[in-house]
């Protein structure tokens, strides 16, 4: 069930200034303590909740968090009907290993969709406590535009199925938003309403103000850590032991840069933007091998784990990252190797996903951790993304006439991840990606790649090996 299905008025909106967060505790508390419940309530008091809208998250907190100064009532949409109400519900669970969190979260998002009636809509949200950075959780919240007993069970049966302490009501009438707390003990306890109120976005989205909240990896370790949580998962054990046996546990990456005394040349963009011809056609000129990622000992599980959630599916190709790592350090003490997407595929489009909604400034600031290379993974020489307008790269596409993956729909339907997966690119760094236009023909874009733009241009990334290995390709390169 997709907003699209919910009157548009409640889904496109604008929001006015927002007001600052407090930090400070709230100066009163109307609630009632004592109850089994009071830990999750008192977490409750801190949190900032966010509604993901196409024009980025809206994100609320209670009254009682934000400073007199800025005391406002919660920015009504201005498309918003006079009424409507929320519920919103997760199914994370504190001390659950996250990957489980995640695991149920998608196995609600399914009881969601199969339950929702057409006059419905979800919408995709989460909730932190600014001071806890790892606190990050995401939710679902069910618009109704009446308040709906069913629909008001139904969330407390999935509130009780998936073992949460709580859901929330939410009533917007009158530009005011109330928010009540329901424990789901004894039929659901109601707590008195509170008013919330828009706050200030945080500097960077939560998803990224703390390692664990999202599915970037910057090290081998850790994907087979979640890996390893989830042994029941379908292709998880295959994926750990073909991992086991190809990447030693004690891999050093400085002994493995050594070892490339040839260049290894990564070509990156999105799809159709012709990686594999210009792969090929390099790997021809260069005597190279083209190596694909993920690599062939684990690609049949590639459909398996791209039906996973986030964080399973980017393991799976972190791990196809660093099988292929060593492969490409064994074919570069020979010679060239040239590869079709490798670790700056997986982060640009991990970061784009996870930043769930609007465009390109949602995503973390330049700068930031999440952009920069593993320090555990080998390092190509040079690294060139492929860029194309848009309505060639759409003919190239259809040219191609190769069935779509639901990834493919989505870049090809949502201009904003576009622009996030893009940017998330260019954001990449150490190394970063050289830019190459290759909306010419194959010949003018083989032609620039190779003589002019990224070739020439390459920046002596890695070690002394390395600045020799690109001069050696550039010799051939530039006596065509
Ligand atoms: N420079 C180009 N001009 C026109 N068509 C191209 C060009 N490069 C590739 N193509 C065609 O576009 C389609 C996608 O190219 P491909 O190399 O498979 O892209 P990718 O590997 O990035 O998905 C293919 O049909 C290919 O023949
Ligand atoms: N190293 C890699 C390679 C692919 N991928 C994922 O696989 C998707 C598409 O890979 P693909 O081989 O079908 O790409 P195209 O040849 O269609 O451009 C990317 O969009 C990424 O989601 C990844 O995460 N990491």
């Amino acid at each position: 069930m997709s907003v699209g299905a919910f009157p548009s008025r409640f889904v496109r909106y604008s929001l006015r200034k927002p007001c600052n967060i407090c930090y400070k505790p709230p100066q009163t508390c109307r609630r009632r303590f004592g109850s089994k419940f009071k830990m999750a309530e008192d977490q409750d008091k801190k949190l900032v909740h966010a509604i993901e809208t196409e024009s980025g998250p809206i994100y609320f907190s209670r009254a009682t968090q934000i400073s007199q100064k800025d005391a406002a009532s919660f920015s009504t949409p201005k498309e918003f009907p006079d009424f409507a109400v929320f519920y919103s519900v997760s199914a994370y669970r504190s001390k659950n290993p996250r990957v489980n969190d995640i695991r149920a979260n998608s196995r609600l998002l399914g009881d969601i969709g199969n339950n929702l009636g057409p006059e419905h809509a979800l919408l995709h949200g989460f909730s932190f406590i600014p001071e806890q950075p790892d606190t990050f959780r995401k939710q679902f919240f069910i618009l109704s535009p009446t308040v709906n007993e069913p629909l008001n069970r139904f969330v407390r049966e999935m509130a009780v199925k998936f073992g949460q302490p709580e859901y929330f009501e939410h009533v917007l009438t009158e530009g005011k938003l109330l928010q009540t707390r329901v424990e789901v003990s004894d039929g659901g306890t109601r707590h008195e309403e509170e008013e919330m109120m828009t706050v200030e976005p945080p500097p960077c989205h939560p998803a990224f103000l703390h390692p664990d909240n999202n599915a970037v990896f910057h090290s081998y370790n850790r994907a087979m850590n979640i890996l390893r949580e989830c042994p029941d998962v379908e292709g998880v054990s295959e994926l750990l032991s073909v991992a086991s046996a190809l990447v030693p546990g004690t891999f050093n990456v400085a002994s493995l840069q050594e070892k490339c005394e040839h260049p290894v040349i990564v070509l990156e963009g999105l799809d159709a933007t012709g990686k594999t011809t210009l792969t090929e056609r390099l790997g021809k000129m260069l005597s190279a091998p083209v190596l694909q990622s993920p690599p062939p000992p684990i690609r049949h599980l590639r459909e398996v784990f791209d039906s996973q959630p986030e964080l399973i599916r980017r393991a799976y190709y972190t791990l196809g990252n660093y099988i292929l790592a060593m492969q490409v350090a064994a074919e570069a003490q020979t010679r060239p190797v040239v590869i079709d997407r490798f670790w700056h595929s997986t982060t640009a489009y991990s970061i784009a996903t996870e930043v769930g909604c609007g465009d390109e400034s949602q995503l973390p600031p330049r700068g930031h951790h999440v952009y920069t290379w593993p320090s555990d993974l080998l390092k190509p020489h040079l690294a060139m993304l492929l860029m194309v307008n848009e309505a060639s790269r759409g003919a190239r596409l259809e040219g191609r006439g190769m069935g779509k993956t639901k990834e493919e729909i989505r870049l090809e339907k949502s201009v904003l991840f576009r622009k996030r997966l893009v940017e998330a690119y260019l954001r990449l760094e150490n190394p970063s990606l050289q830019v190459v236009n290759a909306s010419g023909s194959k010949e003018e874009v083989f032609a620039s790649t190779v003589q002019e733009k990224a070739v020439s241009k390459a920046p002596a990334t890695v070690t002394a090996n390395a600045n020799a290995s690109i001069d050696r390709f550039l010799a051939p390169c530039n006596s065509r």
